[in-house]
């Protein structure tokens, strides 16, 4: 069974439509630093607003634990959605309080409301199925139906994600069925040599689908954060580096599954070792295996890839025909840390055949660093969410919009 469409929603003309929209951005310093997944979510609510509808969105920012915390707080992403789509925007300063009650009362046809935070609501991300059921049935009177489209958040049972759309009447917005039609071709016979490069920070969440894509690819290039649990298998010290200590027997399997089957697993030769996590930092490039012996000791911190591996991946994303590339390679919102992710990513502009990036954080590191969208062959709005669906695993924010 496919996606069901906005279509299927009949006609949606003066009903209150909640759009669950991923406008997960990176801010610094309250300022948006790329809007990708703003301008992503235009084309569903352009044709939402066009058809009359009064659009009540809700979207998660960053991991604010269920607690109230400002730092996280939708308001820059509401006026940031205002400026793109060219009309007024409201926010309200709660989720499913008085004030969003209010604003979604107030709302006439083809208006736009952004909702507060979701994970300001515990009830959001509870792994209590009661407690999320409770959640979205509050969300659930603030509108008649649940368009759904929020690609890089589909992996995560959630309320507004999974719970929601088994209360209210919902389908898929036209983000998400773009993104599916790009990453189809990619589990589709992916021509080969494909390699996938992992990095970033969410690294428990990323080391899981590991197992799953060794069979489906030819190389993964390890580097980012997930690079010091693969060095900590094999038995080198790490320094302060990004860790996972109980995931090291589990990625020890990896190396011998990949050997076995004739999987290269590319790991850096060199890494960029800092005293410090600040752009003022003191750093070095040393050795993979010498972390700790560097004048910072076993306080070294390893924030990129080093030169040598850098040219060693870049080889190999030429030589291939597919690429998936998914988190940033090093700290690259500090300048001395960019050097890794900047050259992969050039390297990926290159590829003859199919070059995806995923996830928010890399998708704002090519743009902050001056690619451009055109360059690539598609940027996903999704990191995890891409990851889980290559390696086939039944997503429960697409499987509740009829995808099977
Ligand atoms: N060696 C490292 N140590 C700590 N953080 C890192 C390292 N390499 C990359 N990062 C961080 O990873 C973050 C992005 O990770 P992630 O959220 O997993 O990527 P994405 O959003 O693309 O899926 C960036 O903020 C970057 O600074
Ligand atoms: O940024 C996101 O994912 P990504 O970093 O994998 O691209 C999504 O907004 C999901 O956020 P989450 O990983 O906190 O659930």
């Amino acid at each position: 069974m496919t996606l069901r469409t906005i279509e299927s929603l009949g006609s949606l003309h003066g009903k209150r439509v909640i759009v669950r929209c991923d406008l997960n951005v990176p801010l610094k310093d309250g300022q948006i630093t790329d809007d990708g997944r703003v301008r992503a979510s235009l084309p569903t609510l352009k044709a939402l607003v066009e058809q009359g509808a009064r659009l009540v969105i809700v979207s998660h920012l960053g991991r604010p634990d269920g607690q109230v915390n400002l730092k996280y707080s939708l308001a820059p992403v509401a006026a940031r959605l205002a400026e793109l789509i060219g009309s007024p925007v409201a926010f309200a300063a709660d989720t499913v309080g008085e004030s969003a009650q209010a604003a979604v009362a107030a709302l006439t046809d083809g208006d736009i409301v952004v909702l507060e935070n979701l994970r300001f609501n515990a009830g959001e991300t509870s792994k209590v199925e009661a407690e999320r059921v409770a959640f979205a049935t509050e969300l659930s009177a603030l509108g008649d139906v649940l368009v759904s489209d929020g690609f890089g958040v589909v992996h995560r049972k959630q309320a507004s994600v999974f719970d929601l759309a088994q209360i209210l009447p919902s389908a898929a917005g036209l983000l998400i069925a773009a993104e599916l039609d790009v990453l189809d071709r990619l589990t589709e016979k992916p021509e080969a040599p494909y390699s996938v490069i992992l990095g970033g920070s969410k690294v428990s969440d990323k080391l899981g689908v590991i197992g799953h894509l060794l069979p489906r690819v030819n190389s993964l290039l390890i580097g980012g954060g997930m690079l010091f649990t693969f060095l900590a298998a094999q038995g080198h010290k790490v320094g302060a580096s990004l860790l996972e200590v109980d995931q090291i027997e589990t990625v020890r399997g990896y190396l011998a599954e990949a050997e076995r089957l004739g999987v290269k697993i590319v790991l850096p030769t060199d890494v960029v070792v800092a005293s410090k996590f600040g752009a003022d930092a003191e750093y070095v490039t040393t050795a993979a295996d010498q972390i700790e012996n560097t004048p910072f000791g076993a306080a070294g911190l390893g924030l990129d890839i080093g030169p040598d591996t850098a040219a060693a991946f870049a080889a190999i994303i030429r030589d291939s025909k597919t690429v998936f590339w998914n988190g940033p390679m090093g700290v690259f919102e500090l300048a001395p840390f960019a050097d890794g992710t900047r050259t992969v990513a050039a390297a990926l502009t290159e590829v003859n055949g199919l070059s995806v990036v995923g996830g928010g954080d890399s998708a704002a590191a090519v743009r902050i660093l001056g690619f451009t969208d055109d360059q690539f062959g598609h940027i996903s709005t999704g990191g995890g969410a891409s990851l889980e669906f290559l390696e086939g695993k039944r997503l429960p924010g697409l499987e509740v919009l009829g995808w099977q």
